[in-house]
Parts: C-alpha cells; sequence; structure tokens
C-alpha cells in the first residue's frame, strides 16, 4: 500500500482522486490550499503528492522544492488546467514526475501514477550496501538519513554525481565518502578546487603538457586528469570554471580521452568525475555561464546536502562527537556538556554550516580552559544572543553592506564582508588559543603555513601579537 496526497481545491477533483486511490488499495488524503498540502506534506510521510498549480493561496510550483525535498522525499505529478510548456519545463527542473493535464480520464491518470509508484517500490527495494563507510558523516536526522541513501546509491553506480550544498555542508566529505564506498576506492581521488585554477593554468592543470610545450615548460607534468587514472576526479566549485575550460573538460567526459598540452597523440582516461557547487548551476546555464551540456554530463546524479539550520536535531550529535574528537586529539580532559550550551548551538543560523560549528566548538573548549565542562558563556559572545529574543543587531563595525537597506532593517552585510569578519575573529581565536605555536596554529586551523601566513598578512595580524612586519619569516 502507497500513500498518496491530492492538493487540489476543486473538491470533485479530490474526491475523485481520493476514490481512484483506495480502489487501487493506497492509502489517500486531500488537501485544498498550498498552506494545508505543505503542512501535510511535513507531518505525515507520503510516496506520492497529486499537486494541482492553481491553488486559492498561490501557485503550486511555490512548494514543489519543499514537496520533493520534503522528510520522504515523495514524488510528486502536477495536475493542471492551466498547463503551459514553461510550467512543465519550471516543474520538471524542480523535481517533478510527470505533468498531466486537466480534464483527463481515469487511464490517463492511472498510467503516471502506476509508473510513479512502481519506481518508487524499486527504489526503496534497492538495498543501501550494508558497510557504507561513513564514519566522518555525523548525523541521524532524516535529512541527513535521505544524503546517505542518496550516498550508498551513488557508491554503488559509475555515474557521475553532482553533490549541491551551502559552503560547509560537507560537500567534499561526502564526494570522498562515494569515492571510498565504489570499486574506484583503492585507485587515486583527485580533489581541484576550481575557483582556485587561473585560467591561464587550467588546461596544463587538468591535461597535463609536454616538456617544450610552453615556455616555461621545463619538464612533461602529467594532468589531474590523468592522475585520477582508475578512480575519481573531484571538482569542487565547478560553477567557477571559465567557459573555454567547460569546453575541453566536455570533451574529456565525453570522450574519455586527452592530449596533453603539446603532446601528439591522444590518450585514454578512465575516470569518474564527482562535482561540487554551491551555486545554482540551472540559473547559471539560463544566463549562459555555464553548459547546459556539461551540467547534464556531471548530473546523472544528484546530492542535495541541506543546510545545518535545516537538521538542527544534527547539532547536537556533531557537537558532542567533535567535542570528544578534540579532547582526545589534544589530550584534554572530556569536558561535560549542558543542555544550555547544546540549546544556544541550536538556536544559531550557521551560514556557515558545519565548519562554522567546529570553529565555534573549538573556541568553546579553549575558553572553558580548566572549566569540568561547556555552558553558554563559554561561546563567543554574538553566537550567544541568538537564544535572546531581541531587536537585529547592527551591522559589524567597519563592515560594508549591500546597501540595499530599507524599511529601518539593520544594515545587511554583503557575503564578501560578513566572510573577511569572520575570517579576522578566527584568527584573534587561533591567537589567543595557541600562544605564538605555529605549529599548533596550523593544527588547529587546518590551513597550511602559506595559507595561514597570507590570511595573517592580511588581517594584520600575526602569531606573536606583534606588528606582523616585526614577526619571524615562515
Ligand atoms: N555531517 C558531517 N559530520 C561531521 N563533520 C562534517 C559534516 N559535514 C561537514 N563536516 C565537516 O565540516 C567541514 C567542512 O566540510 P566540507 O569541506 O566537506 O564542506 P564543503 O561543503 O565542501 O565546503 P565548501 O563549499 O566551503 O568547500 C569539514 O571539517 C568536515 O569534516
Amino acid at each position: 500500500m502507497a500513500r498518496v496526497l491530492i492538493i487540489d481545491d476543486d473538491p470533485k477533483i479530490c474526491s475523485f482522486l481520493v476514490l481512484f486511490a483506495r480502489e487501487w488499495g493506497h492509502a489517500a488524503a486531500q488537501a485544498g490550499s498550498l498552506q494545508d498540502g505543505l503542512v501535510k506534506a511535513q507531518r505525515e510521510p507520503w510516496d506520492l503528492i497529486l499537486l494541482d498549480l492553481d491553488l486559492p493561496d498561490g501557485n503550486g510550483l511555490q512548494i514543489l522544492p519543499e514537496l520533493v525535498d520534503g522528510p520522504s522525499r515523495p514524488e510528486v505529478i502536477i495536475i493542471t488546467g492551466t498547463g503551459d510548456i514553461n510550467g512543465a519545463k519550471l516543474a520538471f527542473q524542480h523535481g517533478a514526475w510527470d505533468f498531466v493535464t486537466k480534464p483527463f480520464t481515469m487511464e490517463e491518470i492511472a498510467l503516471p501514477v502506476s509508473r510513479a509508484l512502481a519506481y518508487r517500490k524499486e527504489k526503496s527495494a534497492r538495498q543501501a550496501p550494508l558497510t557504507l563507510k561513513r564514519d566522518a558523516i555525523v548525523g541521524s536526522s532524516q535529512e541527513m538519513r535521505n544524503c546517505l541513501d542518496d550516498l550508498a546509491r551513488a557508491s554503488a553506480t559509475e555515474a557521475s554525481v553532482l553533490i549541491m550544498g551551502e559552503t560547509g555542508t560537507g560537500k567534499e566529505l561526502f564526494a570522498r565518502a562515494i569515492h571510498e564506498n565504489s570499486n574506484r576506492a583503492a585507485a587515486p581521488f583527485i580533489a581541484v578546487d576550481c575557483g582556485a585554477v587561473p585560467e591561464s593554468l587550467a588546461e596544463g592543470l587538468f591535461f597535463g603538457y609536454e616538456k617544450g610545450a610552453f615556455t616555461g615548460a621545463s619538464a612533461r607534468r602529467e594532468g589531474i586528469i590523468a592522475q585520477a587514472a582508475g578512480g575519481t576526479l573531484f571538482l569542487d566549485e565547478i560553477g567557477d570554471l571559465s567557459p573555454n575550460i567547460q569546453k575541453a573538460l566536455l570533451r574529456a567526459l565525453q570522450e574519455r580521452h586527452i592530449r596533453p598540452l603539446g603532446a601528439a597523440q591522444e590518450v585514454a582516461v578512465d575516470f569518474r568525475v564527482v562535482a561540487a557547487t554551491n551555486r545554482d548551476l540551472a540559473t547559471m546555464v539560463a544566463q549562459q555561464r555555464f553548459r547546459e551540456d556539461l551540467l547534464f554530463r556531471i548530473r546523472a546524479f544528484e546530492i542535495k546536502l541541506p543546510p545545518l539550520r535545516a537538521r538542527k536535531e544534527d547539532i547536537e550529535e556533531i557537537a558532542v562527537k567533535k567535542i570528544h574528537q578534540i579532547c582526545r586529539h589534544y589530550a584534554i580532559g572530556m569536558k561535560g556538556i549542558s543542555a544550555d550550551f547544546i540549546h544556544s548551538l541550536q538556536a544559531n543560523r550557521w551560514p556557515g554550516n558545519v565548519r562554522e560549528l567546529i570553529n565555534v566548538l573549538e573556541y568553546a573548549l579553549a575558553a572553558a580552559g580548566e572549566d569540568p565542562s561547556l555552558h553558554p558563556k563559554h561561546l563567543p559572545p554574538e553566537y550567544r544572543t541568538a537564544t535572546l529574543d531581541l531587536k537585529p543587531p547592527p551591522s559589524p563595525q567597519g563592515v560594508p553592506t549591500d546597501g540595499a537597506n530599507s524599511g529601518g532593517q539593520a544594515p545587511f552585510p554583503t557575503l564578501a564582508a560578513y566572510r573577511a569578519d569572520a575570517d579576522a575573529r578566527y584568527l584573534q581565536m587561533l591567537i589567543a588559543r595557541v600562544r605564538g605555536d605555529r605549529d599548533m596554529a596550523m593544527a588547529l586551523s587546518g590551513m597550511s603555513q602559506s595559507t595561514l601566513y597570507s590570511l595573517m598578512k592580511k588581517h594584520n595580524l600575526s602569531l606573536s601579537g606583534r606588528a606582523p612586519e616585526a614577526d619571524e619569516k615562515w
């Protein structure tokens, strides 16, 4: 038996569909508005939702993304009397299973419904590998379990995978886990941050070059695609690739052959691509900033990682595990964790997601010193105010805003300004923690010496607390 929800404001259609679903042995319920539909869709698990577009409180497409990403990830069939090709395109972009125009006969609706339910049955029958290696991935919320199911399915195939999610949600962690759980686990996992590759060096980096291929090519160099032979190539921030490299990469993906710069022959390479982005690639395609054919190539399988604020249950589990890990790592006695401390963590929005949470936990442990347990007072002040019902704070001092403040709202910082401010505060915490110990600074922050040094320099800071110019050479 499947569970079917019908969201339509026409009582006749609803009764017809409820009857139809029950005759086929399914459980069915109905909702007459977007709001009612969304509440019901999120309160109970559904296998299939039949969604009208023209509802009294808005267009069904408005809630489609929330429906398909809902706790039970139902299939959604659009049923509409005002369908047009653009609406259908949008619906498919947002993950609808099918699009049926009204009026329809019993047969016309029976086919897509039975196909959707058969697909769903097949999907749930496919077992995730029993031995999924996920040690580093913490979280048991329904959202995280859905992502782990996707991870298991992606690992069992050879298909390319696109992982989407905000910064710090664990895209790289998932990419590594796909590789480690795949048949390619024994071969290399090669990661490249596409945003950090200068356009002029990109071809050489991806495809390699022969000695003398260009001025400065004093020796032959293997490209990262060849390095990933037999294994997985992880393209982080793929939305940052220039059009030229998108084109060259598409060719490599289609042909599975590459030609290093200056080489006479093409060589075959067997590699799997996992890509990640925090951008909306479909919008970039519409704006002609990303190739549609490349998007199709890399998106055979999609994993959407939800932000931490959408899975607050995971915060406690991540915090407990990370605190224990950090305590073990630095050989400091285990700390107790107060319920208030967890409550304060859960009240924050975490725009930097798990990465930001981990940084704050490091700070709290440093601030706690010899105290036996962690309390809200050990959190950075700005993270403590989240539990208070106060007016929005003014913008951080010196942080430029986007100029889009209106209606008396507090100025809103630009993302770049917010990140720079967060970087500076993080560095200050780090300086206070390591008291001049460079190795400890690198170990705690996970930054290389050169990255740490240049970030310190950018913010006019030094590990010793003196002016950077007076600091030791690295
Ligand atoms: N579910 C999780 N459980 C435990 N640790 C996690 C989880 N998700 C992320 N992390 C940790 O958070 C940090 C950031 O993760 P990761 O680099 O994979 O994120 P990302 O989405 O690739 O970030 P970005 O887009 O900024 O590159 C890492 O230290 C990672 O180990």
